[in-house]
């Protein structure tokens, strides 16, 4: 595994800086500063490029991909609880709020238990980098401890996270065992958590970065989100949480505020340019609007969509309405861990939107959204890219000023799952055979600004 701070990079590969286009790179020179920040990106047919080649390589400079391998840009997960890691295909079978009393909050309210955290956080931020997620949006626990310990623990790996203390205090809705004891605890956890890693030695460059996490309007009370929306405004820190995810949750801040999840975020000033909400399946015309007028961001998870959301995010029209949108696993409440699934999971419940699922319907009246499909180019333009505008950081794509995060994949793995064929496979159908069948033993590297983590 090669650092590449300070080194050029010889590689072929994909990146989408736009939606709808692959640019396909064929034996690019990618050069990465000290700072692990892409400083230029060179291709065969520019001036300068076998000079600096050459240069580069007298230097011992120059690190050649081999033949076989692709280079893409680092995934961007835009929802992980990082503490559901170890109910991972477990009680997918009940709703959301049986789901949550019986397995999830007691699952988390473990995680008091400093021990159980670091063996469940380490395994799964190793978990994830060895499946190319080298970004995570990350709901830890109202524990501050293990939060702070989830923040060192990405900061040793090497993996870009951002990471908040869940804030859950309304008693109605949240178990004694586990809630935040007050609005003021709330509050107070979630400003604690951001100074520990705004201070943390070892994030100097940023690498992790605190959340404000309300967990969903249900298990807060008015005064915690109202303190959340004050905090956010104040600091400009990133928020995140769960919006209209399935009929219960959405039916119940109807109940509760008369409006929607996403009137009643705008009004508590927790929907802005560093928002990203999870799901967002039971959006109105209106509710799109506001989140595009805010620049906010919608996290899809289209597996966990299927288990929790009796409903599937319109990503299609979100995308045409000009929606910042990016992908989830949504761990555990979608049972794996990969990106790729994910990116999978969007095509295929894209599909199905589109084409409708009754039988006895006639075809043309099968479907409530027609031209609902996205493709592997829009499902990896939202894994990359897409997860870079979310969460406005220079991330998901190779152009200067970016930051070198990225995977290798090796099409040749004999124990992985991707067959080329050299008559079939060219341009971006090798990228479209990557997004389907691409496993674990196809990642040969991972790297997070320049730096090797797998
Ligand atoms: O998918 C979900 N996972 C959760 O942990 C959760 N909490 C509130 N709403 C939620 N949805």
């Amino acid at each position: 595994m090669t650092h590449l701070r300070g080194k050029t990079l010889l590689a072929s590969g994909f990146h989408m800086p736009e939606r709808g286009t692959v640019d396909e790179l064929t034996d690019a020179l990618i050069a990465i500063g000290a700072d692990g920040v892409i400083q230029s990106v060179r291709r065969p047919d520019e001036a300068g490029y076998e000079a600096e080649k050459r240069a580069r390589s007298a230097e011992g400079n120059l690190v050649t991909l081999p033949t076989g391998s692709f280079l893409l840009p680092g995934l961007v997960d835009l929802h992980v609880h990082a503490p559901q890691y170890p109910q991972l295909g477990q009680a997918l079978d009940v709703p959301l709020e049986v789901w949550l009393h019986q397995y999830t909050f007691p699952l988390e309210a473990r995680y008091a238990d400093i021990a159980f955290a670091r063996r469940s956080y380490g395994l799964l931020v190793d978990d994830l980098l060895a499946s190319g997620t080298t970004t995570a949006l990350y709901f830890a626990t109202i524990h501050q401890d293990a939060s702070r310990l989830l923040a060192d623990l990405c900061l040793e790996r090497g993996q870009r996270a951002l990471i908040g203390k869940v804030a859950m205090d309304n008693p109605d809705q949240c178990p004694d065992y586990y809630r935040d004891a007050s609005p003021e605890a709330a509050i107070g956890g979630t400003q604690a958590l951001i100074d520990y890693i705004h201070a943390h030695p070892d994030n100097e460059e940023r690498l992790v970065r605190p959340v404000i996490t309300p967990r969903f309007i249900p298990s807060c009370t008015d005064a915690a989100l109202e303190g959340l929306g004050a905090l956010a405004r104040s600091c400009g820190c990133h928020v995140q949480t769960h919006c209209s995810e399935s009929d219960w949750a959405h039916g119940y801040v109807l109940e509760r505020h008369g409006m929607t999840d996403t009137e009643s975020l705008d009004r508590f000033g927790l929907l802005g340019r560093r928002s990203v909400l999870a799901h967002a399946n039971f959006l109105t015309r209106l509710d799109m609007e506001t989140i595009r007028v805010r620049q906010a961001a919608v996290a899809h998870c289209p597996v966990s969509n299927a288990y929790f959301a009796n409903a599937v995010f319109p990503l299609k029209a979100a995308l045409e309405k000009g929606l910042h949108v990016g992908l989830g696993t949504d761990i555990s409440g979608g049972p794996i861990g990969s990106m790729f699934d994910a990116m999978r999971g969007a095509i295929m419940v894209s599909r199905m939107l589109e084409t409708g699922t009754d039988p006895d319907l006639p075809p043309e009246a099968r479907s409530r959204q027609s031209n609902s499909r996205v493709d592997f180019r829009d499902a990896f333009y939202l894994a990359t890219t897409g997860g870079g505008i979310a969460l406005d950081l220079p991330i998901g794509r190779f152009e200067p000023g970016y930051q070198f995060d990225a995977l290798a994949i090796d099409t040749t793995a004999e124990n992985g799952t991707i067959r080329l064929w050299d008559d079939l496979d060219r341009g971006d159908a090798v990228l479209q055979k990557i997004v389907y069948t691409a496993s674990k033993p196809n990642i040969a590297t991972v790297w997070v600004s320049g730096r090797p983590v797998k």
